[in-house]
């Protein structure tokens, strides 16, 4: 297609052209009028913005849907490069002509104001499109030139202008202007015209043919009319009803075809029932035309009239699909799920009244859009993307080894949940099951670790090989922070109130001297000290680990809590190096609450980073993260796994605090308990993660108890904003109904979990049966969520069953304890010959020795 043959310039009184020339190319605005004209433009029209005052903001009309702008020799220089040249027709003097040359790199076209430059048919500057304006135009000499100098665009104000079939001595015809460069190479002297779809993607309707009158005709009452070969002008739908409107006609590169783009009516373009004269419409053009005529008719109870009645339906099929398709890795899964996302989008569309045309519209002014946001996501979606276990999404693109990113667990689903099905756990009776069924009970999901350590290992490599800066760049690959250093030294900056309401202050205060209390009674502070034998005298005291490191997760949540958990006992301990590490926010900073609490604690350093390279850094040592003796802490499958593999590490040289899995309660109710506590307690473990275990023992409940419990559990959790998470956790727990609580507490001691919440009359004493769980929480109102923030206990506790051989983390996980003996010289003469006897035994004559030598030395 070639510069349309004129270019409208829109004055005050160009409004009621605006249908016409809208058709046929763009207009031109001077930008004093912009704000006037745009409103009353046709959707379809595009614009040109002439720059008339110096302080114009040329950025913004091209930001905001001008397709190029006109501007002055001066208005270019201050551009200083900033607009494409495509966008820029620069306006001269007619004196100035001969510098355009000079300009041409960076403009697309000139724009001259001249009653010479006009006649001049021969002003042609390579690469450039010329505007040429006669600033007293005769519409006459005016048509001819149009039909005769060609490439030239001649620029129009719209007084000179009319809707009108023929030229006046005052007026040019718009379509006589528009036609007047066109040829027709048919002895007939119709033109063949392409009909196509506006608002479909797959385009040609068919082939037709014009005469000058029927574009005239179709030009003025924006409509499809044509020229039927038969039976002379065709008004299309004049008979049928399939009328068309009018969106655009242009001519082809050589002036002898033309194009007319139309919004097509009724039934159809085609006299046969097909979509179009070469057939029907695939893809998305036919899925759009099936979803518009679904929504005025679509059979009661299909999936499309649900998707289309229930919104929220809808909004959650979107989340959905959009998350698979980030998760597609093949070709064709990649087109599968795209598909799918693009029939809920559509749908979405549809339903509102919104055709792909208006999309493509969007998709069009947004091309014409030159500044640019950075395109970063909303940090609501950055938060449930970056770095965290579940975000496979943003880390996996630049995960080192790429079969290695995808975590085996669900991606938990964090977008806005719209499920209303019922939230239900199943339940079975023990009695009815055999041995082989009850034992399935006690069993957690198999956590693939083997597979974990072999995707953490080039993470934790990489640290140990570079050091600081492997970690940098990782933090920047997995939690999207540009770090310029790893650690953060204290002292630390005091949290706003902005930052820290005194509320939450006073709140973490509260947890952190509980916590403190009670680890503080569980330190040693006198040396263990036995006489064996007389002379014979033995001791244990304790000392702490030097150097520990906690992780404190940050991937889904903030945990506070957990930098309590393991910062009081580490502190109360005595400590010598603490290191917290955590995952840093996008912008690189660590959250107010972690922070405070890393004050209260005394923390040596904050390590800003998370996953197995927080764990390899911890492990190994960098320039400037401390190396560590023994790392605590929950978190993710990547550090789990890591600290799995670097405490296998004899090189590094490290401990870990036991084997941590998803987290875990089991219930045990009676008759006695509240269903309103007992869904809440399985809700509160629920909610941490898809993979969380919730176990409900019930010893004789009655059906409407269960009932209760039952409803409960549904109402409750559909009212949580981590209902999706809630959901996933409740559909793999399981409700076992026992006879007694003698069964009961059987069940949970073969079960071990990590918490244990007893609904029980006899709660109280019922704990001296407890032979394996982390820790119990005993009667109605203790709810395992006093223990996880802030009754004293420890929340760092042992799941997956390990309660059978594991304690919780305790202010003796932060210790050690060495052994001594002070044996006299009579103890010696007393024990000594035992100590000979049993060397000789064992062969082992130097420790015989060792004995033997000061015992004859005694004898002298
Ligand atoms: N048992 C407990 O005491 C307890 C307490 C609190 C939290 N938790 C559990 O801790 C876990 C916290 O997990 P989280 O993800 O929220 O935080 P997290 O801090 O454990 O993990 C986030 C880190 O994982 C790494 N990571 C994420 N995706 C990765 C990928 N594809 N490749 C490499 N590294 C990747 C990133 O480095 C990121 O910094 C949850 O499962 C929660 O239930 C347990
Ligand atoms: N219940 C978790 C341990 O299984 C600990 C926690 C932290 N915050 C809330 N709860
Ligand atoms: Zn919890």
């Amino acid at each position: 297609m070639s510069t349309p043959p004129f270019l409208p310039l829109i004055d005050p009184s160009g409004s009621t052209l605006l249908p016409s020339l809208a058709l046929l190319g763009p207009v031109l605005i001077p930008s004093t009028l912009v704000q006037a004209v745009l409103p009353t433009l046709p959707p379809q029209a595009s614009y040109y913005v002439q720059a008339e005052n110096s302080n114009d903001d040329i950025i913004s009309y091209l930001d905001n849907g001008a397709q190029k702008i006109v501007v002055t020799s001066s208005q270019l220089e201050e551009l200083g490069g900033q607009v494409p040249k495509e966008r820029l027709i620069l306006k001269l003097d007619e004196q100035e002509i001969s510098i355009a040359q000079d300009f041409a790199q960076q403009i697309s076209g000139i724009y001259v104001i001249s009653s010479i430059a006009h006649t001049s048919k021969s002003l042609v500057i390579p690469n450039l499109e010329i505007y040429l304006q006669n600033p007293s135009p005769n519409p006459t000499e005016l048509l001819e030139l149009i039909k005769t100098s060609r490439p030239s665009s001649y620029v129009i104000p719209t007084e000179y202008l009319a809707a009108s079939a023929k030229t006046t001595s005052t007026h040019l015809s718009i379509s006589e202007a528009f036609l007047a460069p066109i040829i027709s190479d048919r002895p007939d002297g119709l033109f063949p015209t392409i009909v196509s779809s506006s608002n479909h993607s797959i385009k040609p309707l068919g082939l037709v043919y014009s005469s000058k009158e029927s574009v005239t005709e179709a030009i003025l009452t924006q409509k499809g009319v044509y020229q039927s070969r038969k039976h002379g002008l065709w008004r299309k739908g004049e008979t049928s009803g399939a009328v068309q409107e009018l969106i655009s006609v242009k001519l082809d590169c050589d002036n002898d075809a033309l194009t007319f783009e139309v919004v097509q009516h009724g039934s159809g373009f085609c006299h046969l029932p097909q979509s179009t004269c070469f057939g029907n419409f695939n893809g998305i053009s036919k899925l759009e035309d099936t979803l518009k005529s679904r929504l005025e008719s679509a059979p009661e109870g299909s999936y499309t009239k649900r998707i289309f009645t229930d919104e929220k339906l809808l909004r959650s099929k979107i989340m959905e699909e959009a998350e698979e398709l980030c998760d597609a890795k093949t070709s064709d899964h990649i087109a599968f799920e795209a598909a799918d996302l693009l029939y809920f989008a559509l749908a979405r569309c549809i339903s509102k009244g919104v055709s792909l045309k208006d999309v493509e519209k969007a998709l069009d002014k947004k091309s014409l859009k030159i500044t640019r946001r950075k395109g970063d996501a909303k940090p609501k979606w950055e938060n449930k993307i970056n770095g965290n276990g579940n975000g496979e999404s943003a880390s996996r693109e630049s995960q080192p080894v790429k079969e290695e990113s995808k975590p085996t667990e669900p991606i938990p689903k964090s977008f806005p949940e719209v499920d209303e099905s019922r939230i239900k756990m199943r339940n079975v009776t023990l009695s009815e099951l055999n041995k082989e069924e009850q034992k399935k009970l006690l069993l957690r999901p198999v956590l693939n670790s083997l597979a974990m350590i072999d995707k953490v290992k080039p993470i934790v490599e990489r640290v140990r090989k570079e050091g600081d800066a492997g970690l940098k760049a990782m933090t920047k690959q997995f939690d999207k922070a540009d770090l310029s250093s790893n650690v953060l030294l204290p002292p630390f900056a005091t949290p706003t109130e902005e930052e820290l309401p005194v509320d939450v202050k006073k709140a973490i205060d509260v947890a952190y001297d509980n916590v403190k209390t009670f680890h503080q009674a569980q330190a040693e502070t006198k040396p263990l000290i036995v006489e064996t034998m007389p002379g014979v005298q033995c001791s244990r005291f304790v000392r702490p680990i030097a150097r520990v490191g906690v992780y404190v997760p940050g991937g889904t949540a903030i945990l506070p809590s957990t930098a309590i958990m393991l910062g009081v006992p580490a502190q109360v301990a005595g400590c010598k190096t603490i290191v917290l590490a955590t995952p840093p926010r996008p912008d690189g900073s660590i959250s107010p609450e972690v922070l405070y609490v890393a004050k209260l604690v005394g923390v040596t350093c904050i390590l800003k980073a998370g996953g197995a390279q927080a764990v390899g850094a911890m492990a190994y040592g960098t320039e400037e993260v401390p190396k560590v003796d023994k790392i605590f802490g929950p978190g993710n499958q990547w550090v789990t796994a890591a600290k799995m593999l670097v405490q296998n590490d004899t090189d590094a040289l490290v401990a870990i605090d036991m084997p941590a899995g998803p987290s875990e309660v089991l219930v045990i109710a009676d008759h006695t308990a509240n269903p309103i506590f007992v869904a809440s307690d399985l809700l509160s473990q629920a909610e941490h993660g898809t993979d969380s275990q919730v176990v409900l023992v019930g010893i004789n409940l009655s059906n409407k108890l269960l009932q209760d419990i039952e409803d409960q559990i549904d109402i409750q959790a559909k009212a949580l904003p981590r209902v999706a998470i809630a959901r996933e956790a409740i559909k793999k727990s399981v409700i076992v109904l026992v006879k007694s609580e003698k069964e009961a507490i059987e069940f949970s001691n073969e079960y071990a979990p990590e918490h244990l919440i007893l609904h029980l009359e006899k709660a109280e004493k019922v704990v001296e049966n407890i032979e394996n769980a982390g820790s119990v929480f005993v009667g109605a109102f203790s709810p395992e969520s006093c223990g996880d923030y802030a009754s004293g206990t420890n929340h760092t506790l042992p799941t997956n069953g390990f309660a059978r051989q594991f304690s919780g983390v305790n202010t003796l996980s932060f210790q050690k304890h060495i052994t001594s003996q002070f044996v006299s010289s009579d103890g010696l003469k007393l024990l000594g010959p035992s100590v000979v006897r049993l060397a000789e035994r064992e062969g082992l004559e130097a420790h015989a020795n060792a004995v033997r030598v000061r015992l004859a030395e005694l004898s002298k």
